[in-house]
């Protein structure tokens, strides 16, 4: 059975080397019965036609020129690939058949598609004979006896019978390209470009699963990568939207190669010759892929408006001028869009039925989504105007605008155009994890800074998460009436449904915003990582696991080029990290940093002065959304043992989190038990702060909890803990809730850097998380 349908094309094969990587490929990608279709190594066609050309001229000596140059060519090859009988046999072949040409050229008998056929089969009787020296079983099929044509119509029942009887099902069958024969036996050929169509033909009559186009670019981009670098690839592209790329004149598929995949699963797939392992571009049917915006460029075409003209005759014209076409119907006429080299053969074709209405036009289309399609089209417009270019003729056709201008568009217009109008379109995926105090006011501000983003950048929200159940639409969900959506259509699911779903978002980009306060969340930061997404973390649990769980992530986003951001996870919104980062890339060295880094233990120890009990007060920081979901963890310290051990960790230093010393805020016995029990034995903790208080206000100072991290004679010290400050300092009279962080550097030295600020609280921690999520999408897109 025929799993796949290989094809090489010309680049792929243009020289030993990439015959062998060509064989190599075949080695991991086919399997025995597979077929690998092969088009002409390198320019072997066009010197054919060369050779074709000087036989019209009878320029004799031309002639024997080009023969001499295919013969030097094919020998190379050969002598470089095989070895031994297969060589000799190769050599002896290859004369026989150039001193038939040369023949034929001298009694006038040459025939051009014969005369151009032999491209093909040179390609694939070398291939086959190479795999055979490597212990591969293979076999050359010469298309000829594959695929028949009458009065240029396939002969699909008859052809899909020859191939079932030829396709060697214990063999790699290597198939000639771009051949084919008519009724008589005789040559002809599928057009330029016709071996990818000759591999998706063998696909359909074989009953193939799958078709990959292997050629010497990556896939398919949003435009051409050679003029435009930002150009994106993409992952899968719809067949009705490869199809219009191919009729306006996008050179990576061709509208013919896509008709035989009518109405089958056959898979296709665009992928690099020159870098297997990396990753394709999937051409997929209608509906199993998000529509994408191209900008793809048309030169030097003519238009013609022909009188009633049928879609048989533009399949026809296409045939005979072996290009694709493209026609439309404007202001009440139908338009063929054609190159202008053929228009003189298409205007005979009709008879006086096709007028040239604009010649020597060139220009872009630019493909989108429907109901993108005007805006695109007018934004290009008036960016084109900005470039003083004024387009000679603009149509908005279905899925598409065509903007038609004098002059050739150089890189740069493209650049814009790209840039402006299709780059954004690189759409970001937003998944949202944690919707309690701080992520319920992160979804609040989120409509305006989406709203910001958006004149930029394409930020699609399409999943909120609980820790039991999710919301999603790919397509995207309304941020303002989530609440709404998820009353009546949020559902249950499990971690590995998440990852499933994630997987298969069609997004350029992924980023996955962790306000959960859950360990258990952040051990999926891993996962998540391998399915490409950006990380944003509130959470402190990833930023403080351990070590080698910690720079495994660190490895693997790395190796991905993505990015991890936690910014509020230490100070809430202030920029803290940034500082930090900033400071080092400045070439400074951070020797001490020292402070309050909790804003519920900033806000309790300024609001105690034993009018209240200290247990009250607690409840007032988490009814405020000071606190962490338990309270517990931040009177343990444990909460600023994390965000010291983020900071130290930002300033590359290998810490656990035990390193850090720890003494709590309230008596050890609480810290066990649940909460009620902490809320019974709350006077507990009441006695243990007023003893604190007062111990402190003996010394003419006031109870604080602090950290610190010193370098001193290069030992570390690390510890966060109860501090008696002397009243007249700063970190005594910090305004309730507010953290600081003194930092003390190689530059800052006596004089320290002071950052200040609330650091706790809903507001201005979901405005830290947004500051991450607007870096993020200046920084992937
Ligand atoms: N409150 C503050 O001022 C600051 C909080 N943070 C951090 O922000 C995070 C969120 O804090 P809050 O909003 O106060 O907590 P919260 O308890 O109010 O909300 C947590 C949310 O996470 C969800 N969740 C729990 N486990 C989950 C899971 N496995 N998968 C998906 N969702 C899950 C819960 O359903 C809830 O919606 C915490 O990590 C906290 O340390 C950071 C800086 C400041
Ligand atoms: N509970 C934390 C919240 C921020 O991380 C604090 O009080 O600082």
């Amino acid at each position: 059975m025929v799993n796949q349908v290989h094809k090489f094309g010309g680049s792929s094969l243009s020289s030993a080397d990439r015959f062998k990587s060509v064989a190599n490929i075949i080695l991991t990608h086919a399997q025995a019965g597979d077929c690998v279709v092969v088009s002409a190594a390198g320019k072997t066609t066009d010197t054919l036609v060369k050779l074709w050309q000087s036989y019209q001229q009878q320029d004799t000596q031309a002639i024997a020129d080009i023969v001499l140059l295919l013969s030097n060519h094919q020998i190379a090859l050969i002598e470089q690939l095989l070895i031994a009988n297969a060589k000799h046999h190769a050599l002896d072949l290859l004369e026989t058949e150039l001193s038939i040409i040369t023949k034929q050229a001298k009694q006038g008998t040459l025939a051009e598609a014969a005369l151009l056929a032999h491209g093909e089969l040179w390609s694939a009787r070398l291939l086959s004979a190479y795999l055979e020296q490597l212990n591969v079983s293979a076999c050359a099929h010469d298309a000829r006896q594959l695929f028949t044509l009458d009065a240029g119509q396939l002969q699909h029942a008859n052809n899909q019978q020859q191939c079932l009887k030829a396709i060697e099902t214990s063999k790699i069958n290597v198939v000639t390209g771009f051949i084919a024969a008519d009724l008589h036996g005789e040559t002809v050929t599928l057009g330029r470009n016709g071996s990818d169509y000759s591999a998706t033909l063998l696909a359909r009559y074989c009953n193939a699963k799958k078709v990959s186009i292997w050629t010497d670019t990556q896939g398919v981009f949003s435009t051409d990568p050679r003029k435009v670098a930002n150009a994106v690839k993409y992952a899968r592209v719809c067949r009705d939207q490869a199809n219009l790329l191919a009729r306006l004149g996008n050179p990576v598929l061709h509208a013919k190669t896509l008709s035989p995949l009518k109405d089958t699963d056959i898979e296709l797939v665009v992928r690099s010759s020159y870098d297997p392992q990396g990753s394709h571009t999937e051409i997929v049917k209608l509906g199993m892929s998000k529509q994408k915006r191209f900008l793809t460029t048309v030169n030097n075409v003519d238009l013609l408006i022909v009188d009633d003209l049928s879609e048989g005759e533009v399949a026809h014209v296409s045939q005979l001028i072996q290009h694709s076409l493209h026609h439309f119907e404007h202001e009440g006429e139908i338009y063929l869009l054609v190159p202008a080299s053929a228009t003189h053969q298409v205007a005979n074709y009709f008879a006086g039925r096709a007028n040239i209405s604009e010649s020597n036009l060139n220009g872009v289309a630019i493909i989108a989504p429907d109901q993108e399609v005007a805006p695109l089209g007018k934004q290009s417009e008036a960016l084109l105007q900005t470039q003083s270019i004024q387009p000679r003729f603009t149509h908005y056709g279905e899925g598409y605008t065509l903007l038609l201008t004098d002059q050739v568009l150089e890189s740069d217009v493209l650049s814009l155009l790209h840039d402006k109008l299709i780059n954004k379109a690189q759409e970001i995926a937003l998944i949202i994890a944690g919707l309690g105090n701080v992520g319920a006011e992160f979804m609040r501000q989120l409509p305006a800074q989406l709203a910001r983003l958006s004149t930029d950048f394409n930020v699609k929200l399409v999943a909120l998460l609980r820790s039991e159940q999710m919301l999603v639409n790919a397509n995207g969900l309304d941020c303002e009436s989530w609440q709404l959506q998820w009353e009546n259509h949020a559902s249950s699911y499990k971690q590995a449904d998440l990852l499933s779903y994630i997987d298969t978002l069609e997004y350029e980009h992924k980023i996955v915003i962790d306000i959960t306060a859950s360990e258990h969340f952040s051990q999926l930061y891993s996962k998540l990582v391998e399915l490409n997404c950006h990380l944003i973390s509130a959470n402190k649990y990833a930023g403080t696991a351990s070590l080698s769980w910690y720079q495994t992530l660190r490895e693997s986003l790395a190796q991905r080029g993505l990015h991890w951001r936690y910014n509020a996870s230490v100070g809430a919104g202030l920029p803290i990290n940034f500082a930090l980062a900033d400071l080092q890339n400045s070439g400074d060295k951070i020797t001490r940093i020292e402070g309050v880094f909790s804003g519920t233990l900033s806000w309790l120890c300024s609001m105690y002065d034993g009018s209240k009990a200290f247990s009250d007060l607690v409840l007032e920081a988490q009814a405020l959304g000071f606190t962490e979901p338990d309270p517990r963890e931040d009177l343990s310290g444990r909460d600023m043992q994390r965000k010291l051990l983020i900071l130290v960790r930002e300033l590359g230093i290998e810490l656990e989190l035990d390193d850090i010393s720890l003494s709590a805020l309230m008596p050890d016995e609480l810290s066990a038990g649940s909460w009620n029990n902490f809320i019974d034995n709350k006077a507990r903790l009441d006695a243990f702060i007023e003893q604190h208080a007062q111990a402190a206000q003996q010394q003419n100072a006031a109870l604080c909890y602090t950290g610190l991290l010193e370098f001193e004679n290069n030992t570390l010290n690390a510890k966060v803990g109860i501090t008696y400050v002397p009243k007249s300092e700063a970190v005594a009279n910090l305004t309730p809730g507010d953290n600081i962080f003194v930092i003390n550097t190689q530059w800052y030295n006596q004089n320290a850097l002071v950052i200040q600020g609330p650091g706790a609280g809903k507001e201005v921690t979901a405005a830290g998380v947004h500051s991450d999520l607007y870096w993020l999408v200046q920084n992937i897109s």
